[in-house]
């Protein structure tokens, strides 16, 4: 299962700067998976402290990170929707991904062009929305008259999504996003498979600059501001030293982050954040061939867990060896782990925790 996230944004803010990083940061990861899959596709290894523990424990080998596709999407310019600097085509981009990445430039740069003339995040923001919005209503609207055409033949059910899909049409024609649009499920139903660009979640990336890259600056507050609106995460970086970051060995990175004082890439920041607001989580598997992070929704049970490695571990589950992840590192090993009675049976009901270290039994 890959999830995919789109990196969005106004021309020239930093997003193939942002994706050149991601897609060096992965290649460089040694032993795994930066792999393009086209030049503006890349899956991205997720960063994970935990399982550079468990491979220090034991040292398997081959380790293998989780991942996450990113997709460079060119910049959005006002008018996009009705097709202005190619943006239909990148609007149909935006429908295949999962979650947004909005890059926002929080820089100020005489010698890189705006396209409006003047940093205002919000106002960029807005732009951006518009787009999506106008898009989104359009796809709405021809729903509308469809069911106009449909709700003739008097059936309840037709009716009832007719009335739906108008009210949205006069909430997005306003300029509001389908994901403040309030309904119940039944009534999504309505138009659930439109795909609706503004339904997806948003994550806000700041494009800061160099000197701003710790401590922020007004720009950063403002897309905060707005972000808090809707509980939207918000990740600041700074795409130029990024990709100078991209660059380095393992080693070396670690050396440069110390100096700038901090823990972290942002880029790191930033990946680990998409992972979470897609709602995944990842449980590990570690053996003496490799040990591996896989990905899964939060709530899913082992056996469809099982199934992530292969379709016949979840066919024929029997059962999930399962150790936590603190039980394992604490006490060193898995069969310290079993010792200690920290190895759980579970069974087909069992709802998989992040960081759970699993073992499958299966007959097939
Ligand atoms: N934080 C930053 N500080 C200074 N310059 C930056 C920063 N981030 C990006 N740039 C510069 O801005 C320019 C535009 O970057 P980039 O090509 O990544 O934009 P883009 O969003 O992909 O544009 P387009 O939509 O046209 O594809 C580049 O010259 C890049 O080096
Ligand atoms: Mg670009």
């Amino acid at each position: 299962m890959s999830l995919k996230c789109g990196i969005v944004g106004l021309p020239n803010v930093g997003k193939s700067t942002l994706f050149n990083a991601l897609s060096n940061a992965g290649a460089e990861s040694a032993n795994f998976p930066f792999c393009t899959i086209d030049p503006n596709i890349g899956l991205v290894p997720v960063p994970d402290k935990r399982l550079d523990t468990l491979s220090e424990i034991v040292e398997p080998k081959e380790t293998i990170p989780a991942t996450i596709e990113f997709v460079d999407i060119a910049g959005l310019v006002k008018g996009a929707s009705e097709g202005k600097g190619k943006g239909n085509a990148f609007l149909s981009h935006i429908r295949e991904v999962d979650l947004i990445v909005h890059v926002v430039r929080c820089f100020d740069d005489e010698d890189i062009i705006h396209v409006e003339g003047s940093v205002d995040p919000e106002r960029d923001i807005r732009i951006i929305e518009d787009e999506l919005i106008l898009k989104d209503l359009e796809s709405v609207e021809k729903r509308v008259d469809k069911l106009q055409k449909e709700s003739k033949s008097g059936d309840k059910k037709v009716i009832a999504n007719y009335e739906t899909v108008k009210r949205l049409a006069d909430h997005l024609s306003v300029g509001n996003t389908a994901r403040t649009f309030e309904v119940d499920e039944e009534e999504r139903e309505a138009y659930r498979d439109l795909f609706l660009l503004t339904e997806k979640p948003v994550l806000y990336a700041c494009n800061v600059s160099e000197e701003d890259v710790n401590d922020g600056n007004e720009w950063v507050e403002t897309v905060k501001e707005i972000a808090s609106e809707f509980d939207d995460t918000v990740v600041m970086f700074c795409a130029k030293i990024e990709a100078e970051i991209a660059e380095l060995e393992p080693d070396e990175k670690e050396m440069f982050l110390e100096e700038l004082g901090v823990e972290r890439s942002g880029l790191d920041r930033l990946i680990q954040s998409a992972y979470q607001n897609l709602g995944l989580i990842t449980y590990f598997t570690a053996g003496p061939k490799e040990v591996r992070a896989w990905t899964i929704e939060k709530g899913t049970k082992a056996p469809k867990a099982a199934g992530v490695i292969h379709t016949d571990f979840e066919k024929g589950f029997i059962r999930a060896e399962t150790i936590a992840y603190e039980d394992y590192v604490s006490l060193g090993s898995e069969k310290a782990a079993k010792e200690a009675g920290k190895m759980r049976q579970e069974g087909k009901d069992y709802v998989v925790k992040d960081g759970d270290v699993m073992l499958f039994r299966f007959n097939v």
